[in-house]
């Protein structure tokens, strides 16, 4: 810990704070035991069949240093996800553990594409994981925790099936689909060669996130804003390279981290993929301290869960441990990612103003009556 803030939360509050989660994959958020039922089940092999040890795996395998090698454990997650069943009972389960973690809202991305190894549809995919989220919801209300989940629907950059996705996300757009995204290996594959799908989803007054400047740089960035039309950029982080930051601490930026400013174009952070990937070298040194304190678009995100053994709580606490986040600090995050979902605007506004704000407030007014009733000061976030 460095922080010496007073109001620093501790692991118990973030863990309550109201979280809004924009990034993160769901073929790379299992349970690592439903990993195991599921493989059992299909007949499938794994490199562990104990849970607790197939969870270490995944984490130091995706420990890499690099995107491509990154990207290979998905083999395994998405391998499992190829029959209704599984989809439905994945994405069940994922809505339940954002939930539990404090998440309010969550837009949740795949690639429907992946999925069809075991015979089913796109639209049987996309329904598939529908009925799952739904029933998480379900679930997690029944438990006395609300979430709503949304679908991103995810074309892989290396193939070319962007407009097939494109229009299938625009067809179940009123029934849980709010978005579009393209992700995978990044070098080499350009966004611009799925251009006629980002025309289509302007055309028709769509949304979309394209996964840019993560292992690759501004020149990702520049196309997916640019030529693309990128209502969001999943990662973004490399925009960091057009940002000079002098000797006397003043700052320099760029015409391209500008307009990333001026225009308000929210930034889908991930900071322990990053760490994983190697697009950052530790949580002190990541862009999101210079990204916040420059007050960009910043949103926090756990990208995949299963892979980097995180959760919102868990980025939310390692950011607080480096920078000395306060709560009015998670507050601005978790505002900053409900006013960039793509859900209605009027619907956005009364979830900032009806569950974000005021689960905020509550956990601050706790505080201040700890401070007052004790001497003790507040407790440290675990890990
Ligand atoms: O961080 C990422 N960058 C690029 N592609 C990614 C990242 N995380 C997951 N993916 C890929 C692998 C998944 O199979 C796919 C759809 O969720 O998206
Ligand atoms: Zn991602």
């Amino acid at each position: 810990m460095t922080s010496q803030h007073p109001n620093t939360p501790g692991w118990d509050q973030i863990r309550r704070a109201p979280k809004v989660l924009l990034h993160d994959h769901l073929d790379g958020g299992l349970r690592p035991g439903t990993v195991v039922d599921l493989a059992r089940a299909s007949g499938r092999s794994l490199p562990e069949t104990d849970p607790d040890k197939l969870a270490l795996w995944f984490r130091e395998a995706a420990d890499s240093g690099s995107l491509e090698r990154y990207l290979e454990t998905f083999s395994h997650t998405v391998g499992v996800m190829q029959t209704r069943e599984a989809l439905v009972r994945v994405a069940a389960e994922c809505a339940e553990d954002l939930a539990e973690d404090g998440v309010v809202y969550a837009e949740v991305r795949y690639a429907p594409e992946q999925h069809l190894e075991g015979g089913l549809t796109l639209e049987e995919v996309v329904e598939a994981v529908d009925e799952g989220f739904r029933q998480g919801e379900r679930r997690a209300a029944e438990a006395g925790r609300r979430i709503r989940v949304g679908a991103l629907l995810t074309a892989m950059r290396h193939a070319a099936r962007a407009l097939e996705i494109a229009e299938l996300a625009n067809r179940y757009r009123d029934m849980g689909v709010v978005g579009f995204d393209i992700a995978g290996a990044e070098a080499g594959h350009p966004p611009t060669r799925h251009l006629d799908a980002f025309e289509f989803l302007k055309r028709e007054n769509n949304h979309f996130t394209i996964h840019a400047g993560e292992a690759f740089g501004l020149p990702s960035i520049w196309q997916a804003l640019q030529w693309c039309g990128a209502d969001r950029l999943g990662h973004g982080v490399r925009i960091v390279d057009d940002i000079e930051v002098r000797e006397d601490g003043s700052v320099k930026l760029g015409r391209l981290a500008s307009y990333v400013r001026d225009k308000r174009v929210p930034l889908e952070l991930c900071p322990s993929s990053n760490l994983q990937t190697g697009a950052a070298d530790s949580y002190a040194g990541h862009p999101v301290g210079l990204l916040r304190r420059l007050h960009f678009r910043v949103t926090v995100n756990t990208d995949n869960r299963l892979m980097s053994g995180t959760s919102m709580s868990r980025e939310f606490a390692h950011l607080v441990a480096a920078f000395g986040y306060t709560l009015d600090d998670l507050q601005w995050f978790s505002v900053n990612a409900m006013k960039s979902a793509f859900i209605p605007f009027d619907e956005r506004l009364a979830m900032i103003n009806d569950v974000v704000k005021p689960g905020y407030a509550a956990l601050k007014s706790e505080w201040l009556f700890q401070q007052t009733a004790s001497t003790s000061g507040s407790a440290q976030p675990e890990d």
